[in-house]
């Protein structure tokens, strides 16, 4: 070929791979964690037959490991993973695992550097795929792939919750409460699919089964109207060309806590206000909870904030059952009962009951009090718009 013949082609090249990926990063450095039991137990079946190639054919750098055992993602990140040889954390699972990595990364010396620098993406093959659709906009694992190749890096508000003596890195949701039991209570149930939680939360509402809890909230958005306006401001915005984000030093760690852990008194500006009649407490720092859900319209990945949903047990079955038909038809925002509001901290002391569930992102945790505390893009994940979650929004 001539040599201008050549620059010709270089070029036009160039051009292409400039359309397709614009502000995304090219070639990146994927761990790619794969759980074997995720869902179905086709984790490994679906890498290699829908993600991989995509990965291979979009010449990233690719290492990847299998999870042994539950926890195992924890220890891979937090003692064995050099944030240096990486960009991404890949985890072929469900949200369980994208759990696991936050937290593995929040126990490194660097964790806040190290949550700065690693992008933690989902590739879903569990039976739950949050993260995925609301930040690749699908939970088929080869579309994910490809959005995850030509993602863009964008920060994300990650929650501390202390329970106990314990401090754990939440992304996703806290549940107390109906939302909660109608996920942990229905394992049993797995054989009828994904209705096993409409088949567990149609049940409690029909027993008007109330959750009494003390709550306190830090409250930053108290009105309907302001949350449609603040989505509407961001979801207006152009999308960011690149990550402006300042790379934390080598001896920085976990952000301190401003409110304190749940064992200190209460923050002299909060009140506990009892929730007697509680039927519902839903935090969400997403949009999506299932394909369905579309739970929290208004949440955005960087505003600081939960977006809470308190709806009181007591009220009517038929409303109550309305409530679950209008999440499905993008109505629920509206409807005059579901108290919707903005917090960047709260405290919840369960009360009047000797058992309950407690789910913080999916997963299990003891039935005790807690408090979280929004912690603003200290996280990074990849996504597709930069800036807003794959959803009906609120504008
Ligand atoms: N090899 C393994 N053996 C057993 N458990 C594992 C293994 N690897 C990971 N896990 C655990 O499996 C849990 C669930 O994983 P994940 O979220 O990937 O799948 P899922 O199908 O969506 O989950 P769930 O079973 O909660 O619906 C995680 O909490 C993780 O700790």
């Amino acid at each position: 070929m001539e040599k201008t013949d050549r620059t010709f082609v270089d070029a036009w090249i160039e051009k292409l791979l400039d359309r397709a990926y614009g502000a995304s990063q090219r070639q990146k450095r994927i761990k790619v964690l794969v759980n074997p039991f995720g869902g179905t137990g086709t984790a490994q079946k679906l890498y290699t037959r829908d993600i991989e190639p995509i990965f291979a054919a979009a010449r990233c750098e690719i290492d990847v490991e299998r999870t042994k055992h539950s926890g195992h993602a924890v220890e891979l990140t937090a003692e064995k993973l050099d944030t240096d040889l990486f960009d991404v954390i890949a985890c072929c699972s469900g949200d369980g695992v994208a759990h696991e990595v936050f937290n593995g990364l929040a126990k490194k010396k660097d964790a806040a550097r190290a949550l700065t620098k690693i992008a933690v993406v989902q590739l879903p093959c569990g039976s739950g795929n949050a993260m995925s659709l609301n930040l690749n906009g699908t939970d088929s694992p080869s579309l994910a792939a490809l959005a995850v190749v030509k993602g863009l890096r964008t920060p994300l508000d990650l929650i501390s919750i202390t329970q106990g003596d314990r401090r754990t890195l939440s992304f996703l949701s806290q549940a107390v409460g109906i939302v909660a039991e109608s996920d942990l209570a229905t394992e049993h149930l797995r054989w009828m699919g994904s209705a096993r939680f409409t088949y567990g939360f149609l049940t409690r509402l029909i027993g008007k089964t109330l959750y009494p809890a003390d709550i306190a909230l830090k409250v930053e958005i108290d009105t309907k109207p302001a949350i449609r306006q603040a989505y509407s401001q961001e979801s207006s915005k152009p999308p960011p060309t690149h990550d402006s984000r300042p790379i934390p030093s080598h001896t920085a760690g976990l952000p301190e806590l401003k409110y304190g852990t749940v064992n200190d008194p209460l923050p002299e500006s909060w009140t506990l206000v009892p929730h007697d009649t509680l039927g519902n407490f839903y935090a969400g720092n997403m949009s999506y909870m299932s394909p369905d859900a579309n739970f929290f319209p208004a949440s955005l990945p960087l505003d600081g904030c939960l977006d809470l949903i308190r709806i009181d047990g007591s009220i009517p079955r038929m409303t109550a059952i309305q409530s679950l038909l209008a999440i499905e038809k993008g109505t629920f925002f509206d409807m005059p009962h579901v108290d919707y509001t903005k917090i960047s901290a709260y405290r919840i002391i369960p009360k009047n009951q000797a058992h309950g569930y407690i789910s913080i992102d999916g997963e299990r945790v003891p039935f005790e009090p807690f408090q979280a505390e929004v912690h603003r893009g200290l996280g990074t994940v990849l996504s597709r718009s930069g800036h807003l979650y794959e959803a009906k929004g609120v504008c």
